[in-house]
């Protein structure tokens, strides 16, 4: 029998939407960030600002840097130069778990959930870290969580037996256990097909109203970065070639040329 989804509900009712009155500015500044594998700069002099409660696409051609920055920004890999810092605080020095502990949540290109755990186990396992490092309400709650992103009833699975789709949400979910204030989406419409992929506009976009964390979506699916990103990042060659919103962008003539036109990803649309 095919597994599916549970219908996703509608929207909770919001305690940290942006705008609410406790809510703390949530910003990601990147600051002159860069990388050199050997004498290669991977990522050169990056300064992005992530505004509190946005939906910002990175998009670039195979091998622009968007992984290392993504590396970058959660203490996978430490910058040469530059900084990052979340809320103001600076992440300088810190590794994974402290990254993660300091508001940033992270999905992973290649999916990377704990294979011997069951849905429910991995969703608890960030849960609990995050009740011990970070303030988290009831949207948090792992029966919430599994209910928001659809898959209560798949709870007691091995994670890894449900389809890629589904998969790709729990590590969504997993993430947001983490009450992040910023949460990064490597791919997060890698093999979906097109429902899965239009449901995951939807979720996005109600991720951050119910969450008010801010979202960036590093993605080639340009008809998914299209609708669900208010401004796109474009990243060439480590460097920053433009900032806007998706339509100037994705008609900018040099994001044409290095990305369309010079055997990058198609559009689809
Ligand atoms: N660990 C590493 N050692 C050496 N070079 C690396 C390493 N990681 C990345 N690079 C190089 O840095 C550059 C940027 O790679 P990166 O993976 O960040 O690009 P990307 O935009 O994420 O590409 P893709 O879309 O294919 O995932 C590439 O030239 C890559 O070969």
């Amino acid at each position: 029998m095919p597994i599916a989804a549970d219908p996703v509900p509608g929207p909770i009712p919001v305690r940290n939407a942006p705008g609410a009155e406790a809510a703390p500015a949530r910003c990601l500044d990147i600051v002159g960030l860069s990388k050199r594998f050997g004498g290669v700069y991977a990522v050169r002099g990056v300064t992005l600002r992530c505004a509190a409660g946005e939906i910002l696409g990175l998009i670039g051609p195979n091998g622009a840097g968007k992984s290392t920055l993504i590396n970058l920004i959660t203490g996978t890999l430490r910058p040469d130069t530059g900084s990052v810092t979340m809320n103001g605080r600076s992440l300088a020095g810190l590794g994974v778990p402290q990254c993660a502990r300091a508001g940033v949540g992270r999905t992973f290109q290649n999916i990377r959930l704990f294979a011997h755990l069951t849905v429910r186990q991995n969703v608890e396992v960030a849960e609990t870290t995050a009740a011990r490092h970070r303030e988290t309400n009831e949207l948090h709650e792992i029966d919430a969580l599994l209910s928001r992103m659809g898959l209560s009833a798949l709870a007691g699975r091995l994670a890894t037996t449900l389809p890629y789709g589904l998969q790709r949400r729990l590590e969504i979910a997993r993430a947001l256990a983490l009450a992040p204030d910023y949460l990064l989406l490597d791919e997060p419409a890698a093999g979906m097909n097109d429902v899965e992929s239009e449901q995951l506009v939807d979720l996005i976009q109600q991720i951050r109203e119910d969450f008010g964390c801010g979202v960036l979506v590093i993605e080639h699916d340009l008809r998914f970065i299209r609708r669900v990103c208010e401004r796109v990042a474009v990243l060439h060659m480590g460097e920053i070639l433009t900032i806007g919103t998706p339509e100037a962008v994705l008609e900018d003539p040099r994001v044409i040329e290095v990305y369309i036109g010079g055997g990058g990803d198609d559009e689809t649309a």
